[in-house]
């Protein structure tokens, strides 16, 4: 397998309670470190309910957002967080509301214009060229390139995110909810274009979604986040079918219907703990049913061979 993302111990955490002079009255560990490897033309999906890090971990990949720890590897050279430019070349997000991530006042044109210009220096001629391939590749008509983006349906409009993520030529893009917004017939279309993209282009996905339905269907492999850690990671099938971690079983018995959003599972509890007080030992352990003393005591790490490991004391068969 050769990794074309590799992370190590990417963590993020936020400051809260700020005060004039002097330090914050906490911390908020949005991520904890997360190690993870992505190869060549695969899809990662990355599934979790609200609030367990998705967003604050797409944000550090594209370089919105620094990482208070840890490192970001692309084909093995480190990505330069002081440097958007490289990062851009390189990993592109699409966002779940294309819409309000465009400048209202601004064609599309003009939106796929910027990055051919700034990331890529090119001439006009050239980028009249590359723009006509790119809305061709996403079956977009060129009559919509002097539009403002609030004149699009929302297929359309992820279609044009879609298109302005290709621009760059990045050949990994961070796609947060691409479809959570559409409807279902809608949805089909869109997955179908990014699996024909990924094909044609040899690009690579990190999928992120809070729909299982979803990530099954379009992930080789999936990472399940709780409170900011993953706490398990392997192969699509492995993962829904035969979950190892007590948090992945919750899910997948939670949210057995196509498009059905993952709702917070029945557990003990159905909070997640209080991010400024995280609780001693396993994060899940207020909810788990398996959970002992020793989840108490410990953090449990992320263990098992390469195809699939798990962060639990007492793990499921699978
Ligand atoms: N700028 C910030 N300042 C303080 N805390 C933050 C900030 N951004 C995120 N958090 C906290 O970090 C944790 C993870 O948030 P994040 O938005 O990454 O989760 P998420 O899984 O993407 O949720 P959602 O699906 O609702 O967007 C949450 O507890 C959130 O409150």
């Amino acid at each position: 397998m050769s990794a074309v993302l590799k992370l190590d111990g990417l963590a993020k955490s936020f400051p809260v309670g700020k005060r004039l002079l002097g330090a914050p009255r906490g911390l908020v560990h949005a991520v904890q470190p997360v190690d993870l490897v992505v190869a060549q033309g695969e899809t990662l999906g990355i599934v979790g309910e609200s609030g367990c890090g998705k967003s604050t971990l797409a944000r550090m990949l594209v370089g919105l957002l620094p990482p208070s720890e840890g490192t970001i590897e692309i084909n093995g050279a480190p990505l330069d967080n002081a440097d958007p430019a490289e990062f851009g070349k390189k990993i592109q997000y699409v966002f779940q509301d294309p819409i309000s991530s465009l400048n209202p006042r601004k064609t599309i044109r003009q939106v796929m214009e910027a990055p051919l210009k700034r990331l890529h220096g090119l001439d006009r001629a050239q980028r009249e060229k590359r723009i006509s391939e790119i809305f061709a590749s996403v079956n977009l008509r060129e009559e919509f390139l002097d539009r403002y983006p609030h004149e699009f349906s929302g297929g359309q409009a992820q279609r044009i995110g879609i298109a302005r993520a290709l621009a760059a030529e990045a050949k990994i893009l961070i796609l947060d909810e691409p479809v959570s917004a559409l409807d279902v017939s809608v949805q089909a279309q869109v997955l179908n274009l990014l699996a024909d993209l990924k094909a044609k282009l040899g690009l690579t996905y990190l999928f992120i979604s809070h729909d299982l339905a979803v990530v099954e269907a379009v992930s080789d492999r999936v990472a399940v986040l709780y409170f900011g850690s993953v706490v398990e990671v392997g192969r699509a099938e492995d993962i829904f079918r035969a979950p190892r971690h007590p948090y992945t079983q919750l899910l997948a018995r939670s949210a057995p219907v196509v498009g059905r959003a993952l709702s917070a599972p029945e557990g003990k509890e159905t909070e997640l703990p209080d991010p400024l007080n995280p609780p001693a030992g396993c994060a899940f352990k207020a909810r788990c049913p398996r959970a002992t003393e020793e989840c108490g005591q410990r953090v449990p790490k992320l263990e098992g061979d390469a195809a699939h490991r798990v962060a639990c004391f007492h793990p499921l068969e699978g």
